[in-house]
């Protein structure tokens, strides 16, 4: 199993996921201000695998605080829960686990150093917690994917797997789910320019597992569907709306576009605490916008020449109308029906 995210010999351990696939290395970080780098930086990335981080990063920050007074405690730690938040707006299991580990600290009766200690465990339980949601969803996906006698084919966008989560993936934890069930044949991975989660992480997470995959670039998927290749698609999600609405990776709404044209059944994988009840819709959710050189640079080779201007968001919401289910840990809903969670 991928673990993106490790606790160990007192510190966080995270897989460098702008390495990947040419070299895999740890980055220990002791530190909240490294966290936040490392989520900022992209070494670690994903939206559970980004809540994950920010709970062991809060962690870390209480540690830093030198007093035995349980206010001045606080005050500080609601401190560094700004300090993460300010390092991606849109996924919101960051928000979910800095507010998770903040009321733990509030609630928690005993001194500074007892609370500290309830902090790690609470870290170490969203990390467990996120690796069993993810086995959940990968397993209640094979009751939504498609009936076809045949071994499928299931197109991913970015990567969804279990270097954006705790460990076994959303997306490409129900392909998990599907290759070991024998369900599946192969995984196309769309490229997802510009940072090419899909083709550099999706394809070593499928490389790494023996499960059959082809990367293409992202302007191939309209062609691979007319031309029968594809039985379903799978995505991720960073922040669901309460009627459905989703934001994940730019290209995703272009992708259900593409597969209702075909219709070819489109799924968001995701666990409950991806969904954002107070937003209405997907018009409220923030989409960052990332640093130019994402999209004229890739490695060390410029793609374009002066003199241009760029725009470089990273994420676009496909509206719940074009989405066939939403996979929860619970079991897949329709998009409209999510307030059965509420
Ligand atoms: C398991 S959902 C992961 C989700 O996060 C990715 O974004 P990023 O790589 O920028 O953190 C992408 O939207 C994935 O679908």
């Amino acid at each position: 199993m991928i673990y993106p995210i490790l606790w160990q010999d007192d510190s966080v351990f995270l897989i460098d996921q702008t390495r990947i696939p040419a070299e895999y290395r740890l980055v220990k970080i002791d530190r909240i201000e490294d966290m936040a780098h490392g989520i900022k930086t992209m070494i670690v990335r994903g939206a559970p695998a980004i809540g994950v981080a920010a709970a062991y990063g809060m962690y870390l920050g209480a540690r830093e605080i030198e007093t035995d007074n349980k206010s001045i405690f606080l005050e500080k730690l609601a401190f560094f829960g700004q300090q993460l938040r300010q390092t991606r707006p849109t996924a919101v299991n960051l928000f979910w686990a800095i507010d998770r580990m903040l009321k733990t600290a509030q609630e928690t009766e005993g001194t500074v150093e007892q609370i500290k200690t309830v902090l790690l465990e609470t870290a170490k339980t969203i990390n467990q917690e996120d690796i069993q949601t993810c086995q959940a969803i990968g397993d209640k996906g094979l009751e939504v994917l498609p009936p076809s006698p045949q071994k499928l084919r299931i197109l991913t966008h970015c990567n969804a797997g279990a270097l954006a989560t705790a460990g076994y993936g959303t997306a490409l934890g129900v392909i998990r789910s599907a290759w070991k069930a024998e369900r599946l044949v192969r995984v196309y991975a769309d490229e997802t320019r510009p940072r090419l989660q899909g083709a550099k992480l999706t394809a070593w997470e499928c490389v790494q597992e023996g499960i059959p995959v082809t990367v293409i670039t992202d302007n191939m998927a309209a062609h691979c569907m007319k031309k029968g290749m594809i039985d379903a698609v799978i995505v991720g999600a960073d922040r669901i709306a309460a009627n459905g609405d989703t934001a994940n990776k730019i290209g995703t709404y272009s992708l259900a576009l593409v597969a209702k044209a075909h219709q070819i059944p489109f799924f968001v994988a995701a666990p409950l605490s991806t969904i954002d009840f107070q937003l209405a819709t997907g018009a409220e959710i923030t989409i960052e916008e990332r640093d130019f050189a994402e999209v004229y640079q890739v490695g060390d080779t410029v793609l374009t020449p002066p003199g241009v201007d760029f725009y470089n968001p990273a994420f676009d919401v496909t509206p719940a109308e074009l989405i066939t289910k939403i996979i929860t840990e619970y079991g897949a809903v329709n998009p409209g029906d999510l307030k059965q969670f509420q």
